[in-house]
C-alpha cells in the first residue's frame, strides 16, 4: 500500500460544500486514498454515493474504501473496506470480499495490534493517534510513543488517524506511520485542494 495521504469523508463537516467536488479538489491536491464514511445515511444513499465516488476516483487511480459496510463495498465495486473493532470481524470480511481488495482495521489497544499480526489485513489504523472532536467514542490516544510501539511490533503498514493537521504530520511519519488519515483538516477546510497540498508537502 502506498497511500500517504488518506482522506476520510464526513458529511457533517462539509458545511454546505459539495461532497464530490470537495473530494475531487482534495485528490487534485494530492490525496492518495479515499474512504467514504457515512454514519447517518440510508443504505441506498450510501451505495449511490459510493458508486458516484468510485466513478470520480477511477480516472485518478485513487482507491475508494468503504467504512463499515462490506455489502456497500460489493454493491459499488469499491476497492476495499475499513472495519473497526465493533464492526464485521476480519475473518468474515476476508471471506466475503474478492481477492485483492483492501482490508483496513482500526486498532485501539496493544492486544489488537498483536492479534492483527495473525491476519492479512492491508493496513492497521492507530485510532486515534491524538484526541479529536470528529470522533469521540474512542478508548485512548496512542500518541507518538504509541505509534512507535506499534511500528516496532506490527508487520502491517501503519495509518495514523485522529487530530492530524499540518503541525503534527511530520512527527507522525517520524514515529513510523506510513500514512496519515484526515477528516476535518481537509473536509472542513474552506479550500480542500489547498489543504491537501499543504499536507502532502509535509510528508517525507
Ligand atoms: C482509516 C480509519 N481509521 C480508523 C477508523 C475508525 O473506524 P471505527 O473504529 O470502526 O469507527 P467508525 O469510523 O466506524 O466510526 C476509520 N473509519 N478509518
Ligand atoms: C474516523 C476516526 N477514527 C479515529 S479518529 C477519527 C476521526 C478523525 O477525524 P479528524 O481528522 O477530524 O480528527
Ligand atoms: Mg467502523
Amino acid at each position: 500500500m502506498n497511500a500517504p495521504l488518506y482522506l476520510v469523508t464526513d458529511e457533517g463537516l462539509l458545511h454546505g460544500k459539495d461532497l464530490y467536488s470537495t473530494v475531487e479538489a482534495a485528490v487534485k491536491g494530492g490525496v492518495t486514498m479515499v474512504q467514504l464514511r457515512e454514519k447517518e445515511s440510508s443504505t441506498r444513499d450510501f451505495i449511490e454515493r459510493a458508486i458516484r465516488l468510485k466513478a470520480l476516483l477511477t480516472p485518478y487511480h485513487v482507491p475508494l474504501i468503504i467504512n463499515d459496510r462490506v455489502d456497500v463495498a460489493l454493491a459499488a465495486d469499491a476497492d476495499g473496506v475499513h472495519v473497526g473493532q465493533s464492526d464485521m470481524p476480519y475473518s468474515r470480511v476476508k471471506r466475503l470480499l474478492p481477492k485483492g481488495k483492501i482490508i483496513g482495521l482500526s486498532v485501539e489497544t496493544r492486544e489488537q495490534v498483536i492479534e492483527a499480526n495473525e491476519w492479512d489485513v492491508t493496513y492497521i489504523a492507530a485510532s486515534p493517534v491524538f484526541s479529536t472532536t470528529t470522533k469521540t467514542n474512542t478508548i485512548v490516544e496512542w500518541g507518538l510513543d504509541g505509534l512507535q510501539w506499534i511500528r516496532s511490533v506490527s508487520r502491517h503498514p501503519l495509518v495514523a488517524i485522529g487530530g492530524i493537521h499540518p503541525d503534527n504530520v511530520a512527527s507522525i511519519f517520524r514515529a513510523g506511520a506510513d500514512s496519515v488519515a484526515v477528516i476535518s483538516a481537509i473536509i472542513g477546510a474552506d479550500d480542500p485542494g489547498k489543504a491537501a497540498r499543504e499536507l502532502i508537502r509535509l510528508i517525507p
